[in-house]
């Protein structure tokens, strides 16, 4: 048991998908997991251990933003020895090239959080990037399945609702899309010599205004779930 996971010891396979909406794992979890044991319930952050192609897998809400899957990610590594952590999650669309329902491999995350910058202060700003072999498997995954994925750099932002973000600059730099965990799941993944991808999907577009249904955001992008599943048996 660790402060916020109530598994023992052993319920939690050493590869974990992590999205954050935990009707998400549950939904991941009983969908694409033989037989799928709940282990954790704290806090309804749902975790879930079974065997996706003979491989055991577990699946773990984080909830949202960079404070709460810091707290996830921490655990999962260092009270149960966690080795390799995909964020499966949601990601609005900045890029005029990325459109609803697409699959982004996020080679990078840029970052406006101040956990991220605190971590070493002075000038430094840190480059949370995500482990090339889970990245490279991954694209090679997505091609041998025929779904197509763009890859490149994602912005971790603190906050959902930012009109003071200057949007426009970063898609010039080559940012394509934006969630709000995966520069502290890089970070901490690097802190510990562990792996970690994100494999996301473009729920909602930022610039043109297109969307998905809550319901779609919750129980479906399968593709984004067979890539990192399938990912997780090869790596
Ligand atoms: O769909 P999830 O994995 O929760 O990810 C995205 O959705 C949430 C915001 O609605 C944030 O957590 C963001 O990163
Ligand atoms: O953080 C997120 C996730 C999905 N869509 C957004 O606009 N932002």
């Amino acid at each position: 048991m660790s402060n916020h996971i109530e598994a023992k010891m052993g319920d939690i396979a050493d590869t974990v998908l992590m999205p954050g909406d935990p009707l998400r794992a549950k939904y991941i979890a009983e969908t694409f997991l033989e037989n799928p044991v709940c282990y954790n319930k704290v806090r309804n952050c749902f975790g879930y251990t079974g065997t996706y192609k003979g491989k055991r897998i577990s699946i773990q809400g984080t909830g949202m933003g960079i404070p709460s899957i810091s707290i996830y990610t921490n655990e999962l590594i260092n009270d149960y020895g966690v080795k390799t952590l995909f964020r499966v999650g949601t990601s609005g669309g900045m890029s005029p090239n990325v459109h609803v329902r697409d699959v982004v491999l996020a080679q990078a995350a840029t970052t406006d959080s101040a956990i991220i910058h605190n971590t070493f202060g002075g000038g430094i700003y840190y480059a949370p990037i995500s482990d090339f072999g889970l990245l490279d498997t991954a694209y090679h995954v997505a091609q041998d399945l025929k779904i197509p994925v763009q890859v490149g750099n994602i912005l971790a932002e603190d906050r959902f609702y930012n009109d003071e973000m200057d949007r426009q600059k970063l898609i010039d730099y080559g940012v394509m899309a934006t969630e709000m965990e995966s520069a502290a799941l890089f970070m901490l993944a690097a802190k510990y010599h562990v792996r970690a991808l994100s494999v996301l999907t473009i729920s909602n577009h930022l610039m043109t205004g297109e969307s998905t249904t809550p319901e779609e955001r919750e129980k479906s992008f399968n593709d984004m779930i067979k890539v990192a599943l399938d990912t997780a048996v090869k790596a």
